[in-house]
């Protein structure tokens, strides 16, 4: 499937102030023809009437003019994964915090959820390995190796306790899809994948769940369960075993995975709510496009700032053109970290190049001309920490070359592949402002919003000629 999107219809459809006004008729004054033509006093009470209707128009129209003008449309793009959604979280931080914090208890579903799953594909990954070893050799060793006997016994009990958790994700997976059982295989990984039907979270707005009773039992269950099993867990994530498989890079997973093993404890406290930073690194795919509203307070008074989040993977992307009619700023995020990572729909396309071929289908599209465009270059943390580890870009980018491997030559080789592509393709002579980010860093992401945000409201003023 091509990662092309093509747009041939604008946007949304738009009601007609010109064929309103043609609408208009003697009917509007409750007067028939003949009538009118009788009676001259009729006749002006009609005219005045219509009048007035024209004006009430007019005024309408020139109402809506303005209200447009006080709106700003912004796109957040990018593949699934990008952190689009994230950003969204910390625009909302910066201009609406308070909004966050009711959604917080929300939120815990899915805190439970992603930490769940991570145990379980902890489990999984084990019981690949053990097979595997046994396979190669097939009377383990009584040591204390990785995946000795006494290792794999005790994986086995600590699995038998871990099982009435395991069990709960189907049903935190149904609340957070609205019902729906969504059937996926483990996701961002590098190394050869194997089938399987397991259930994971997909998306549903979150503030939805605060009224939906389904999600409060499956909340309150998960959170009972957590309590008795949370010693059983840190015994799991402090194994040999797995200190061993994630060493080697067997084991990989998703950074909220990873941040809420290290975090179980305090996950697992009865009166748990989550913390902005809970809530920054929780993993929830989006589907379709959501729409957010922001109120935004400028030194020329206050805008209304609505901001499309969409889903990033390939079957949803066509749906995205339908919204670029009038966005006024397209924020498009690049993961560069994932240069040693294959979509999850398409395992045979590296993550950048899947990145650079979508920027570049949109970038071309007719209907964004006019928009401010800004890329950010996410996921730096762990660009980082991979470069650090010894993971070489040549191998996944050969293009990359004898590059040193460090942080600095990576991080400005794909910024300067983003920039040049950019000139070889934007027929529209537009200007493209780059940041690097990580986006879980909350001060950084404040100071890149604070600037974007000018960015976008000083090409608006310039447009609208509002202030
Ligand atoms: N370490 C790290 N993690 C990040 C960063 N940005 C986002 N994440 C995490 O990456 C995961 C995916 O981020 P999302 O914001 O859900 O990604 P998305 O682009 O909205 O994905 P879709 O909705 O599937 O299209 C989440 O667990 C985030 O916490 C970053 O800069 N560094
Ligand atoms: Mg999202």
């Amino acid at each position: 499937m091509s990662t092309l999107i093509s747009c041939r219809l604008p946007g949304r459809i738009r009601t007609s102030f010109g064929s309103v006004t043609s609408r208009k008729s003697s009917a509007s004054s409750g007067l028939s023809v003949s009538q009118l033509q009788t009676s001259p006093t009729l006749a002006q009470a009609a005219q005045r009437t219509s009048d007035s209707i024209d004006e009430d128009i007019k005024n309408e129209a020139a109402r809506r003019q303005t209200e447009s003008s006080r709106e700003v449309k912004i796109m957040l793009l990018g593949q699934a994964e990008s952190g689009k959604s994230t950003l969204q979280k910390q625009f909302q931080l910066y201009h609406a915090s308070h909004t966050l914090d009711v959604e917080r208890p929300s939120w815990r579903i899915v805190v439970y959820a992603n930490l769940i799953k991570a145990v379980r594909t902890i489990l999984e990954e084990l019981d690949y390995e053990f097979s595997s070893s046994l396979a190669e050799y097939p009377f383990p060793s009584e040591g204390s190796g990785p995946t000795d006997v006494g290792a794999q016994n005790e994986i086995l009990e600590l699995r038998r306790n871990l099982l009435p958790l395991i069990s709960l994700e189907g049903s935190l997976s149904s609340e957070l899809s609205g019902g729906a059982s969504f059937l996926g295989t483990r996701r961002g990984t590098s190394f050869p994948r194997r089938p399987g039907l397991f259930t994971r979270e997909s998306s549903r707005p979150v503030a939805d769940l605060r009224e939906s009773s389904g999600a409060v039992v499956a909340t309150n269950r998960a959170a009972q369960v957590l309590a008795s099993t949370v010693h059983v867990i840190e015994a799991l994530w402090r194994h040999r075993s797995v200190d061993a498989m994630l060493r080697l890079r067997k084991l990989k997973l998703d950074e909220s995975g990873l941040f809420f093993l290290e975090q179980v404890r305090r996950i697992a406290e009865p009166d748990y709510i989550p913390s902005t930073d809970d809530v920054l690194h929780v993993r929830l795919p989006t589907v379709g496009v959501i729409e957010h509203s922001l109120k935004v307070n400028t030194v020329g008074g206050s805008y209304i700032w609505r901001i499309y989040d969409v889903g990033g993977t390939r079957s949803q992307r066509p749906a995205w053109c339908s919204y670029f009619d009038d966005v006024n700023a397209l924020i498009f995020l690049v993961p560069i970290s994932a240069f040693d990572q294959y979509l999850d729909e398409d395992p045979l396309t590296n993550r950048i190049h899947d990145s650079l071929q979508l920027l570049m289908s949109i970038w071309t599209n007719e209907l964004l001309k006019n928009a401010q465009l800004v890329l950010l270059l996410n996921k730096i943390d762990i660009l980082r920490k991979k470069l650090e580890a010894g993971v070489q870009v040549r191998q996944y980018i050969p293009s990359y070359g004898n590059r040193p491997n460090n942080f600095s030559t990576a991080a400005e080789y794909f910024r300067s592949h983003f920039l040049a592509a950019h000139k070889k393709k934007d027929s529209f002579q537009r200007r493209l402002y780059v940041h690097l980010t990580t986006m879980l860093d909350v001060q950084a992401t404040q100071v890149i919003i604070t600037s974007v945000g000018d960015l976008i409201m000083r090409k608006h003023i310039a447009q609208t000629g509002l202030a």
